[in-house]
C-alpha cells in the first residue's frame, strides 16, 4: 500500500506520516523546501519523540520524499499509482497541489480502487475545498475523472511545535493525539490507520476541536504575546491569561453544547484535558508559532468569529471571544507576512472596512457592533503610539 502525503512539516512527519507508517503504507512526503526534501532523502528513519507524561518515541522507516516544485511530474506519478492522499500544507496552500492531484486522476487506472484523499488541515471541511480546488483545476476533464477518489473530512489534534534547526528529520510532539474521519465516503473499504477514528457525522468532532483546542490555544497565544511571553506554557501559568483563555471556552463549550447536544460536562473534561496539554512544560511551543497567520484565525468561518457568530445568533454570551479577537489584533510579529498586513491595515483603513474585510461580518450581524468596537479600541491604540 502507497500513501502520498503533502507537507512534510511538523504534523506531516509528527503525525500523520507516522500513523500512515504504522497503517502498513509506503510513504511519500511531496513538499517544496529544498533543504527539508533533502533531509528527508538522506535518513532511512527518523524519531517521532512524545515529550511529557507517557511519551515514547516511535522510529518511522520505509518513506522518501519529492521536491514538488522540481520534479511536479513525479508527484503526479506516485499520486496516480497510490492508495491514500493525505495533506497538511495549510488551508490556503490547497489550491497549489490541487492541479497536481486532478492531473493524478487523470493519468490513474479507471479499474483501480477509488484513491482516497484527506486533508488534515486546521479548518472545517477542508477536504471538500481541496476537492472543489481539484475539480477547479481539472476543468472539462472532472466528470470523467471524479469516481477515481473518494474525499472524507477528517479533524486531527496532535500539539507539534516548530521544531529547533538542528533536530534534523526528527521530530518532537505531545503524546496526546486525536484523529477522526469521515466515514461514509470510504463505503466498506476504509484505509488502514491504527489510532484513527472513523464517524458518520463529522461536524460535532472538527467544531468541537478547532473551537476548543484552537480557541484556547490561540486565545493563550495573543493574550501571551501581549503579556510578553513566549511559551504556551509559561502564559497559561498566569492566572489572568489562563481566566480568559478559560472564560473563551466557556462559550464556545455553551455554543457546542446548544448546537451539537455536546453534553456539558464531557465538554468540561475535554477542556481541561486540553489546558492540561497547553500547560506540558516540556512541550517547547511559542506564542508566535500558534499565533501566526492571525487574519486567517480572525476569517468568517475560523476559531473566533466562527463560534462567536453563532454565539451571537442564539443570543449566548461572546465577550471573552470577542476580548481575544481585540487580543489578536494586537499580535505583532515582524516575522509573520499576516501580522504584519493587519498591522498596516489596521493603521491605514477605517473601522468598518476593517471589521467587514477581516471577519467578514456584515454590519446587520449581532457579533458586528462588539467587534467593531475591539477593532477601534486597536486603531485608538496605534494612533497614540
Ligand atoms: N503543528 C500542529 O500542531 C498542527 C496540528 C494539527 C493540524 N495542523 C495543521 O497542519 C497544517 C500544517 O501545519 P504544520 O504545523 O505542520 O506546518 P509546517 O509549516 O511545519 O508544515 C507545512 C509544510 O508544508 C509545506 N508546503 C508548503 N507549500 C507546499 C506545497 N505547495 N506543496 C507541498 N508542501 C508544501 C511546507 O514547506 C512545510 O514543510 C496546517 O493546516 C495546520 O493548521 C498543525
Ligand atoms: O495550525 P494553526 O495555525 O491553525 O493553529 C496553531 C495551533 O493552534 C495548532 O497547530 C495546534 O497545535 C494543533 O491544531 C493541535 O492539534
Amino acid at each position: 500500500m502507497k500513501a502520498v502525503h503533502f507537507g512534510a512539516g511538523n504534523i506531516g512527519r509528527g503525525f500523520v506520516g507516522l500513523l500512515l507508517h504504522d497503517g502498513g503504507y509506503d510513504l511519500v512526503f511531496s513538499d517544496v523546501a529544498a533543504p527539508l526534501v533533502d533531509a528527508i532523502n538522506a535518513v532511512d528513519s527518523y524519531t517521532v519523540h512524545e515529550v511529557g507524561d507517557g511519551g515514547r518515541d516511535t522510529v518511522v522507516t520505509g518513506f522518501r520524499a519529492i521536491n514538488s516544485a522540481e520534479h511536479p511530474s513525479d508527484v503526479v506519478e506516485q499520486v496516480a499509482g497510490a492508495d491514500v492522499v493525505t495533506t497538511a500544507v495549510g488551508p490556503t496552500v490547497l489550491r497549489f497541489i490541487a492541479p497536481l492531484i486532478a492531473d493524478a486522476l487523470a493519468l490513474r487506472d479507471p479499474s483501480a480502487p477509488p484513491l482516497q484523499v484527506m486533508a488534515c488541515e486546521n479548518a472545517i471541511n477542508a477536504t471538500d475545498l481541496l476537492q472543489a480546488e481539484i475539480a477547479q483545476a481539472a476543468g472539462d476533464a472532472w466528470e470523467a475523472v471524479r469516481s477515481r477518489a473518494v474525499f472524507a473530512n477528517t479533524a486531527v489534534d496532535r500539539i507539534v511545535p516548530a521544531q529547533p534547526a538542528d533536530a534534523g528529520v526528527d521530530v518532537t510532539v505531545e503524546p496526546f493525539f486525536e484523529w477522526a474521519i469521515e466515514r461514509a465516503p470510504f463505503g466498506v473499504n476504509p484505509p488502514h490507520i491504527p489510532g484513527a477514528h472513523f464517524v458518520n457525522d463529522l461536524q460535532p468532532y472538527i467544531e468541537r476541536k478547532l473551537f476548543t483546542v484552537n480557541t484556547g490555544h490561540a486565545t493563550t497565544a495573543y493574550f501571551g504575546a501581549q503579556a510578553g511571553i513566549e511559551r504556551i506554557s509559561d502564559a497559561l501559568a498566569d492566572d489572568a491569561i489562563a481566566a480568559q483563555v478559560s472564560a473563551a471556552l466557556e462559550e464556545t463549550s455553551a455554543l457546542l453544547t446548544a448546537k451539537h447536544g455536546l453534553p456539558v460536562a464531557e465538554l468540561a473534561e475535554y477542556r481541561a484535558t486540553i489546558l492540561q496539554r497547553f500547560r506540558n512544560p516540556a512541550l517547547p511551543d511559542t506564542v508566535w508559532r500558534v499565533g501566526r497567520q492571525p487574519m486567517r484565525k480572525l476569517s468568517r468561518h475560523e476559531r473566533f468569529v466562527g463560534p462567536a457568530a453563532e454565539a451571537a445568533e442564539r443570543g449566548l454570551p461572546v465577550d471573552a471571544l470577542v476580548a481575544a479577537m481585540g487580543a489578536a489584533l494586537a499580535f505583532d510579529d515582524p516575522a509573520d507576512a499576516q501580522s504584519v498586513a493587519l498591522q498596516q491595515l489596521l493603521r491605514t483603513i477605517d473601522v468598518d472596512s476593517l471589521v467587514t474585510e477581516v471577519t467578514g461580518l456584515g454590519e446587520a450581524h449581532p457579533l458586528y457592533s462588539a467587534v467593531r468596537e475591539v477593532v477601534a479600541a486597536r486603531q485608538d491604540d496605534l494612533a497614540d503610539d
